[in-house]
């Protein structure tokens, strides 16, 4: 079985909301899981502009290296909410976006 990516982003991108819109360190964390169980998947599949890359192509390699960007931000906004930094813990979170815009522009 090969996991969609498509499907895996449209998951990523509903936590992603509920995380932007949470308005406690639980909710928040809740909805930053959920963000690394998606890109994890997302990890598992082939972009379909990556479809003629071989597995261990430049490319595919990039494609991860992407997705494990975003995990580390989420895991650094996730030490923020539980250090009770909500405020910046959010602000980490819009960040994120930099990393979505980059890896969208080569691979979406
Ligand atoms: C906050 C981070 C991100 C969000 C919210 C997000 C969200 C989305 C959404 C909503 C789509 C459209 C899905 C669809 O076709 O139904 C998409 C597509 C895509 N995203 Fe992301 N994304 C994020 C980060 C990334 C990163 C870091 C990468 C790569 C390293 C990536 C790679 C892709 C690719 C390859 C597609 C096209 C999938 C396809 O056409 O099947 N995304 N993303």
């Amino acid at each position: 079985a090969s996991v969609d990516v498509g499907d895996a982003m449209d998951d990523l991108a509903e936590h992603y909301k509920a995380a932007l819109k949470a308005e406690n360190a639980q909710d928040f964390k809740q909805a930053l899981e959920g963000m690394k169980t998606a890109a994890n998947e997302a990890k598992q599949g082939t972009p379909p502009k990556l479809e003629k890359e071989a597995a261990d192509s430049e490319k595919m390699k990039d494609y991860h290296h992407g997705l494990d960007v975003l995990i580390g931000q989420i895991d650094k906004a996730e030490q923020l909410a539980d250090a009770g930094q909500l405020t910046q813990a959010k602000q980490a979170a819009e960040n994120f976006k930099e990393t979505r815009n980059t890896y969208h522009k080569k691979y979406k």
